[in-house]
């Protein structure tokens, strides 16, 4: 048609070299326009071949063929073409290092994503590497402390593309999590702030506190009755509870009726295919075109949405999390849109339910696989024993709090971080001494930055919580380690809850709660592990989806005397 066209007859190898240039032309066209929507994506790889076949028609016999070697023509430039230009000096990340793999596609590192290990492998690049390393065509990840303020500070860089793909339904009205526009996240993040202030913990203490008894009442019964329990399960379950009460007053009873909504189960099956997806933001024009992809993630926003409209409906006695979250005291200027209430209802779940529990669990195996650690917050959980109720004073004690953030460095609930990219126009953003372009993407890797020897030595990979304590305890309690080290202890590269106006905000609720849980536990109960359990296991089976997924913590329980 064109050649009929044009009145030129073109010869086959000039029709095959038209081919080729239009691949090329697209992939400066991907370039320069950078389409993520899968639509347009679908059109650049296929209209051009289609219309260009009418040229090579003429020189072949049948249809089909003719189509499938335009398109193989055509597709192979323009692969070629984004290939030598990914790994050519003139890429703006060129002069970073990394795997080939990773700088050619992003799908190398994705496939290693999806296996749940994607924490050791960022971790084993930064060894081979160095503190930049390119991980995808456009993505840096850093491994270094002075990276952290200028990267997620008040004037680092909103989130990154990663967010685009991890909430397809909510595009329009993103979750906080997920809001990208700076201005709207501060916007947002005020009702936040409020729900999170000191005298609202205050108000959620008593919720926190019904529920550890309700535990514990539980736990107690299976103590007498079964051989272990599986904490990984009840501690889950336990948080589920609180974050429904603290968010919603209720609609969750994950303990009584042990996890009768198959709550665990959907939040379990939902991560591999969100993260898919926030690697991969494209495949998820795909996840909202098939109603059967991805169901155990649907399944999930599906229970959070209803568990945030249920509360809606019913109302409150008193504030929750939700009742700042629609603004029923009328402080914002426009009130917040359903749509929004409902989106970040779901996030709460996730964001402070998961994260809480696989915290509590990491304690519970770090504390059983060392007894004098053990020993040492039993003596001081015995010893503040009147006090051990009151939040405010377990926020003093030194031993607990040690213990706490000593899990949090070693295994932080969000291995990996949370990406970051340059404001749109920006043009860039300079870190330290590297520049992250726009277009490209960047991740300060927290478990990399946490057992890095420059900022916590001696014995980084250690769960050694004496670390956390003032000098003259250290030596006293571990001479061996402390008095014969150079100790570095640089809390600057301690980031579990992030840093800047994105940080968590449920930060101080999660101490409160953690700091409940386990003295009561360890207070309560004796604790080991089941027998014949491999605690390598543990570890092996933790994966890294964003939110971790764990695997069985089975403990024996005795019940201490009052
Ligand atoms: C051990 C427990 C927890 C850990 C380690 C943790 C960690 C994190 C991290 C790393 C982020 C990402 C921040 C960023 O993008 O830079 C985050 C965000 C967030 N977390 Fe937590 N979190 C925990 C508990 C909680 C709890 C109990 C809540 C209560 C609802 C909560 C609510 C949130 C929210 C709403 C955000 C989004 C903040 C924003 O974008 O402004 N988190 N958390």
């Amino acid at each position: 048609m064109f050649s009929s066209l044009l009145s030129i007859p073109l010869e086959f190898r000039h029709a095959l070299l038209i081919v080729v240039g239009a691949g090329v032309t697209s992939h400066c066209t991907f370039n320069r326009l950078e389409p993520r929507a899968l639509l347009h994506i679908l059109i650049l790889l296929f209209l051009p071949p289609i219309l260009l076949s009418t040229l090579v028609l003429p020189h072949m016999s049948g249809f089909f063929s003719t189509a499938a070697l335009t398109f193989g023509v055509y597709l192979s430039s323009l692969v070629t073409s984004i290939v030598v230009y990914r790994l050519s000096p003139r890429h703006p990340l060129a002069k970073y290092p990394g795997p080939l793999l990773c700088k050619v596609s992003k799908l190398w590192f994705t496939g290693i994503a999806m296996k749940g290990k994607q924490h050791l492998y960022y971790s084993e690049l930064h060894q081979r590497f160095g503190d930049v390393v390119r991980i995808g065509p456009n993505e840096l990840s850093f491994r270094n402390v002075n990276a952290i303020v200028p990267m997620m500070g008040s004037k680092g860089m909103p989130k990154g593309p990663w967010w685009d793909g991890r909430v397809p339904e909510n595009r329009e009205v993103r979750p906080l999590l997920a809001l990208r526009d700076p201005e709207e996240h501060a916007r947002r993040r005020r009702a936040w702030n409020r729900a999170f202030s000191t005298p609202a913990l205050k108000d959620y203490e008593v919720l926190i506190s019904a529920r550890i008894s309700q535990l514990v009442d539980i736990l107690t019964t299976k103590a007498a009755t079964q051989n272990s329990v599986d904490l990984s399960k009840w501690l889950g379950w336990l948080t589920y509870d609180i974050m429904n009460d603290v968010m919603f007053s209720g609609g969750g009873d994950s303990m009584k009726f042990e996890d009768r909504d198959d709550t665990s189960r959907l939040l379990v099956n939902a991560q591999p295919m969100a993260l898919l997806m926030s690697h991969l933001p494209w495949i998820s024009d795909l996840y909202l075109w098939l109603p059967g992809m991805g169901q155990g993630l649907r399944a999930f926003r599906k229970y959070a949405v209803q568990r945030a409209s249920e509360r809606k409906t019913r109302g409150s006695h008193h504030k929750d999390v939700f009742y700042h979250l629609i603004d029923e005291a009328g402080l914002e200027p426009t009130p917040p849109s359903s749509a929004q209430i409902l989106s970040d209802g779901g996030l709460a779940i996730i964001a402070g339910a998961e994260t809480t529990s696989t915290t509590l669990c990491h304690i519970i195996w770090f504390l059983l696989c060392n007894p004098t650690a053990y020993r040492r917050l039993q003596a001081e959980v015995d010893d503040q024993k009147r006090n051990t109720w009151v939040p405010a004073s377990q926020a003093r004690m030194p031993y607990l709090n040690a213990v706490i953030n000593e899990a949090l460095r070693l295994f932080p609930a969000v291995l990996s971080g949370s990406q970051r990219a340059p404001l749109i126009g920006s043009g860039g953003q300079t870190i330290g001494s590297h520049f992250v372009p726009e277009g490209t993407s960047a991740v300060v890797h927290t478990f990399s930055l946490h057992h890095d020897p420059r900022y916590f030595s001696p014995f980084p990979d250690t769960f050694i919580p004496e670390r956390w304590l003032a000098a003259e305890e250290q030596i006293a309690l571990e001479p061996a380690i402390f008095a014969e080290n150079e100790i570095v202890h640089n809390t600057a590269a301690f980031i579990p809850f992030s840093v800047g106006p994105s940080n968590c905000v449920g930060r101080n609720l999660a101490y409160q709660e953690m700091r409940m849980v386990v003295c009561t536990l360890i207070s309560k109960f004796e604790m080991r592990f089941e027998e014949g359990f491999d605690v390598n296991s543990w570890e092996e089976e933790m994966l890294d989806y964003f939110v971790v997924q764990r695997g069985r913590l089975p403990v024996v329980l005795t019940a201490r005397p009052s």
